[in-house]
Formats: structure tokens, C-alpha cells, sequence
């Protein structure tokens, strides 16, 4: 069995090449770094380090890479004989890599009848949905009628803390050792991929938002609340009482309302959240702010993981200030070593924070969240004076 993943990435190879390496797969990495199509292919194993309690050492086998910038043939070939595809290579990479997959599905078409699923797990709503809305653009009519017969783009959720990596060995990667992948079966086409760890649902939609609006909200309100008062890594942000606070108030704004829409068991939600504030705390782990803050504009999205549940929340009467306050919080992120940080401030310099939020999230100047976020920039400062780097 051949799998191609798009993205050789953190979790590209700390995650999904490692479980489709663990299920029998042999996987085809396609990337356009070098440096790391080089090193996959030199040594054609990497090393992946779970990190948590224990130390688990695991070596990822039967793998190597194609440089998607130099050897398109190669990519197309290669999708033509696959037998699964992913990607993990950000939301806004998605449209690049479209035309590509499109020639290679078009191949696969005059080779084979066999049915591909292609899985974006990327962290968004409908990633996968996305994907084949780009490929699509790039057949015909007729094309796209024998597409959707032969094609899946299920959608998926994943998760799994992967940090930038920091080894001498540039294709070793650390990982935490929690890993979840839920996939929308109801997308497959034939057969059910046999992957380790990766669990299919009927209806994706509650663990999607389970899990975007709870590891990711509060992992990006405490990567934006991290970044303001000056701490460098998740640990250092988290284990300050007063962000911890406002992290785990957001959570249980974004907690009523998964509740609500979806009936999950509160207790077992409030363990949920206590699990992913571990999570972040993991001392074997570090992971920058930065990182995690990483394109702010996309994470202001009007269906994101900060303005997608305050909205939701407002329209249900309720005033979900915390997440206000982490809209806040991002709106004031100027790393200058993030290209959107930097376009996101000189729209703020040019249009206001109101005129940013209804250029990025979608909203309008009138709408309650505008409003409530103004309010938060005060509370914002507030935050600053008291966290514990401010104060010590
Ligand atoms: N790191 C995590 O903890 C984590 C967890 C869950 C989901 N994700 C999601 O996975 C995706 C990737 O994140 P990451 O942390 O692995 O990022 P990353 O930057 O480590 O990896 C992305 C990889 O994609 C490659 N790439 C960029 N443009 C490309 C192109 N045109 N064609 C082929 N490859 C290309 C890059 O060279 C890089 O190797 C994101 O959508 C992220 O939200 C990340
Ligand atoms: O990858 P992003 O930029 O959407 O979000 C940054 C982190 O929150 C994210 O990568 C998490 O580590 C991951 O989603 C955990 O499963």
C-alpha cells in the first residue's frame, strides 16, 4: 500500500507519516523543502520521540520524498499509483497544491478504476471540503462528474501537539505522546482506509468543533495572552495563574456552547479541558508562542477557532467576553517575524481594530462582537499588568 503526504512538516511526519508507516503504508512525502526531501530520501527511516510521562522511541520506516517545485512528473505519477492521500500543510497552502492533485487524479483516471480518498488534515472546518473545491477549479465539467464518482475528500479532524523541532538530525521529530484523527466516513469512497489510530464517524461536525474550539481556542489564547506579556514558550504562558484563568474561562465559554449544540456530557467536557490544559503544560514539550500564534489572520476567521464560537455564542444571547479578550489579544500580536502579524497591524494602523475585524473575520462595524472586543482591549491592558512576568 503507497500513501502521499503532502507536507513533511512537524506533523506531517511526527503524526500522519508515522500512523500510515505503523498501518503497512509505504509513504511518499512530497514537499517543497530541500533540505528535508533530501534527508528523507538519504536515509529513507526518520526517528519519532513521543514525550510525555515515558520516553517512546520509534522509528518510521519504508518512506521517502518528491520535491513538488522540481519534480512535478514525479508527484502526478506517484498520486496516479496511490492507494491514499493527505496533506498537512497549512489551510492557506491548500489552493497551491490543488492543480497538482488534479493532474494526478486526472492519470489515475486513465489507469486505474480504483477509488482514492484524499484527506486534508489540516486545522479548520471542512479542510478536506476546501481541497476538492480548489482541485475542481482546475478540471472540466465532465471530469468532475467522474471525480466525484471515483474521489472521497472526507473531512477529518486531528490532533496531536507537534512543536518545532530543534534536533542536529533534521528529520527527527518530538510529539506528544496523545494522538486523536476522526475522519467523516460518510465521504469514503470503497473501501475504509486501515489506518492505526484514525477512527470514522457519520457525523464529523461535533469532534471537528469539539476539538477546534477547545485545544485550539485555548491553545491560541494562550499563545496571543503569552506572546503580549512576554513569555517565549505554551509552558511558560499556561503555568501563569492569571492567563490559566482567562484560558480556562474561554474554554468554558466555547464549553457551553459544544455542550449545547452537540449534548456533550458536561463532566466529561470539563475532563476534556482539564486534559488539554495538561496538555499544555507538558514539561517535555516546548513549544513557542510563536508557533502557536502563527498567522494571526487566519485564526481570526469569521469560522475559526475565536471569532467562529464568540459569534455563535452572541447569536445565542450569551457575552462570551474571554474569547472577546483573546480576539483581543490577537489583534495585538506584532511578532515582525510573522508575515500576517505584520499585514494585520498596518491594517489596524490604516482601518482600526474595527475595520481589521470586518476585513479578516467578516464581520460588520455594528455587530455586538466588534463592540465586546473594544471593551476587552482595556481589560487587555489589565492583563498585562497583572501577569506574573509583569509583576515579578
Ligand atoms: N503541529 C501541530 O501541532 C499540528 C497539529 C494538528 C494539525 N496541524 C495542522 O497541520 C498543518 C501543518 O502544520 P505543521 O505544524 O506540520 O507545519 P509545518 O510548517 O511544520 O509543515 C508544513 C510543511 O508543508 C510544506 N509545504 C509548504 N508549502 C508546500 C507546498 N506547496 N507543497 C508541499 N509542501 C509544502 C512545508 O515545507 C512544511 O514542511 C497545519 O494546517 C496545521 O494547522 C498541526
Ligand atoms: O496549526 P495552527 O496554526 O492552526 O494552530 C497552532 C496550534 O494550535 C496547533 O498546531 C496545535 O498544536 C494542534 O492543533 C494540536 O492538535
Amino acid at each position: 500500500m503507497l500513501a502521499v503526504q503532502f507536507g513533511a512538516g512537524n506533523i506531517g511526519r511526527g503524526f500522519i507519516g508515522a500512523l500510515l508507516a505503523q498501518s503497512g503504508y509505504e509513504v511518499c512525502f512530497i514537499d517543497i523543502n530541500d533540505k528535508l526531501v533530501e534527508a528523507l530520501n538519504q536515509k529513507r527511516s526518520y526517528r519519532v520521540v513521543q514525550v510525555g510521562e515515558k520516553r517512546e522511541e520509534l522509528e518510521i520506516e519504508r518512506v521517502w520524498a518528491i520535491n513538488s517545485r522540481t519534480e512535478r512528473e514525479k508527484v502526478v505519477a506517484t498520486i496516479a499509483r496511490a492507494d491514499l492521500v493527505t496533506t498537512a500543510v497549512g489551510p492557506n497552502v491548500l489552493p497551491l497544491i490543488a492543480d497538482l492533485i488534479a493532474e494526478g487524479l486526472r492519470k489515475r483516471i486513465s489507469e486505474t478504476e480504483k477509488p482514492l480518498n484524499i484527506i486534508a488534515c489540516e486545522n479548520m472546518i471542512a479542510g478536506s471540503s476546501l481541497l476538492r473545491e480548489h482541485v475542481y477549479k482546475h478540471v472540466t465539467e465532465q471530469e468532475k462528474e467522474l471525480f466525484s464518482r471515483r474521489f472521497g475528500f472526507p473531512d477529518a479532524a486531528v490532533d496531536c501537539i507537534v512543536p518545532n523541532q530543534t534536533h542536529d538530525d533534521p528529520l527527527t521529530v518530538a510529539v506528544e505522546p496523545y494522538h486523536e484523527w476522526i475522519v467523516d466516513g460518510t465521504k469514503i469512497k470503497g473501501e475504509q482506509p486501515a489506518v492505526r489510530g484514525m477512527t470514522c464517524v457519520d457525523d464529523l461536525t461535533p469532534y471537528l468543533e469539539r476539538k477546534l474550539y477547545t485545544v485550539n481556542t485555548g491553545h491560541a489564547i494562550t499563545a496571543y495572552l503569552g506572546y503580549a506579556c512576554g513569555y517565549s514558550t505554551i509552558k511558560e504562558a499556561i503555568d501563569d495563574p492569571y492567563i490559566r484563568e482567562i484560558v480556562q474561562k474561554a474554554l468554558g465559554e466555547t464549553g457551553s456552547l459544544l455542550i449545547d449544540k452537540y449534548g456533550f456530557d458536561p463532566e466529561a467536557h470539563a475532563a476534556y479541558i482539564t486534559k488539554i490544559i495538561g496538555r499544555f503544560q507538558n514539561p517535555n514539550i516546548s513549544d513557542d508562542v510563536t508557533r502557536v500564534a502563527r498567522s494571526p489572520i487566519r485564526k481570526l476567521g469569521a469560522n475559526d477557532r475565536l471569532v467562529g464560537p464568540a459569534r455563535q455564542l452572541l447569536a445565542q444571547g450569551k457575552k462570551p467576553e474571554n474569547l472577546a479578550l483573546g480576539i483581543a489579544a490577537a489583534l495585538a500580536y506584532n511578532y515582525e517575524g510573522d508575515e500576517e502579524a505584520v499585514r494585520l497591524q498596518q491594517t489596524i494602523a490604516r482601518t482600526g481594530i474595527d475595520g481589521a475585524l470586518c476585513e479578516y473575520a467578516g464581520l460588520s462595524r455594528d455587530e455586538e462582537l466588534v463592540q465586546l472586543v473594544l471593551e476587552q482591549r482595556r481589560r487587555l491592558k489589565e492583563v498585562l499588568a497583572s501577569c506574573r512576568s509583569h509583576t515579578h
